[in-house]
């Protein structure tokens, strides 16, 4: 892919709802971190260092992009100046891509080195625990929104293909719940246990199941025509991440055959994320882009969608309208009625 433009599209506060925090770190933090801690890595520059970590083409297996966690995953994970440092700095590089509220999700056990089994990234048995994860990034998104002026909250992941984790996890977002954590998330191969089923089935799951308030991704809803609609008579909130559609395979690399075409035409409720801007060496605003330059994307459906996203944060109630309040200001939209 070509280096992310500096044009920005729509240069107006936006909402950000998918996003991993292990997939946006910055390339020169890696780097720090790994020479503080001795570590040898294949990169002596922050250039280099990105190109290790960038997916450039469509991956064929899904595993070829998880595969790049593996470059720099064990420099960050067990070192707990490491992970406050990548929360405080991904506020800020939000901050600077015009994100007023981010919601950021992890898994807690792939950062740590002890309560965790089997420990993660071939590392030694050490001293931070899934728990110490929670309250590292939590104190580092704290500072950040206090240095930055954003709001950031957090999502934690269970992984596909550690299931003796999820309960811990549960524990840990009740835990932290005044504290942060907003959600939790099922991340990981969805190639996973799923070869000889239907997507849809994935779907009809989370939605009846398990009872989801969103949907990360979301785009094979479509081959559903029953299952699209009932998504859209419940206003189910789809969280797209156009780049990160392409580079993982997802969708046709062509964006004016996104299904995200359709989803605008429909006028679903979803926002535009990034989903994991160092592994795609990109940034929200060619998120924005793309959607403005492929699917006929205007200021208008930017406005639209990120009021929508807005108001399917995880925020509480009084929060997400005081949110939703702020975005129609800088807007200079009037509520009427039904929105106020
Ligand atoms: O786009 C994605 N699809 C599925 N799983 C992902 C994606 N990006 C990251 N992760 C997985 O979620 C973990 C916690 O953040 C990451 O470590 C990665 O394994």
């Amino acid at each position: 892919m070509a280096e992310p433009s500096t044009e920005t599209i729509f240069n107006k506060p936006k909402i950000e709802l998918h996003v991993h925090l292990d997939g946006a770190i910055r390339a020169e933090t890696i780097l720090d971190v790994a020479k503080r801690r001795g570590i040898k890595l294949n990169a002596s520059s922050g250039k280099e260092m990105k190109h290790l970590c960038t997916v450039y083409q469509p991956v064929k297996m899904f595993a070829e992009f998880l595969a790049k966690f593996e470059e720099y995953m064990p420099v960050i994970a067990g070192d707990k100046e490491a992970i406050r440092r990548i929360a405080y700095e991904f506020v800020e590089d939000k901050s600077k891509e015009g994100v007023i509220y981010v919601e950021v999700r992890y898994s807690p056990h792939l950062l740590a080195n002890t309560d965790v089994e089997p420990i993660p990234w071939k590392q030694e048995k050490g001293d931070v625990s899934p728990d110490d994860v929670v309250q590292l990034v939590n104190q580092g998104l704290a500072e950040g929104e206090k240095d930055f002026n954003i709001k950031a909250r957090s999502i934690l992941c269970c992984m596909r293909h550690m299931p003796n984790w999820s309960m811990k996890v549960v524990e840990l977002c009740k835990k932290y719940k005044e504290d942060g954590v907003v959600g939790i998330d099922l991340a990981g191969d969805e190639t996973i246990n799923v070869r000889d089923q239907s997507c849809h089935r994935l779907a009809y799951e989370a939605v009846e199941v398990l009872k989801a308030e969103r949907i990360g991704h979301g785009y094979n809803t479509l081959k559903d025509q029953v299952l699209y609609k009932q998504l859209r008579e419940q206003n189910m909130h789809f969280e797209t991440c156009p780049i990160s559609s392409k580079l993982t395979g997802a969708c046709d690399p062509d964006f004016t055959k996104h299904p995200l075409v359709t989803f605008r035409k429909d006028k679903v409720n979803y926002s535009l994320n990034t989903d994991d801007p160092l592994i795609f060496n990109s940034q929200l605003h060619v998120d924005y882009r793309t959607a403005h330059e492929y699917m006929g994307f205007t200021e208008e459906e930017f406005k639209r969608l990120n009021i929508n996203s807005a108001k399917s944060s995880f925020l509480p109630e009084k929060e997400k309208k005081d949110l939703v309040n702020k975005l129609y200001e800088a807007y200079e939209m009037v509520q009427n009625a039904e929105n106020a």
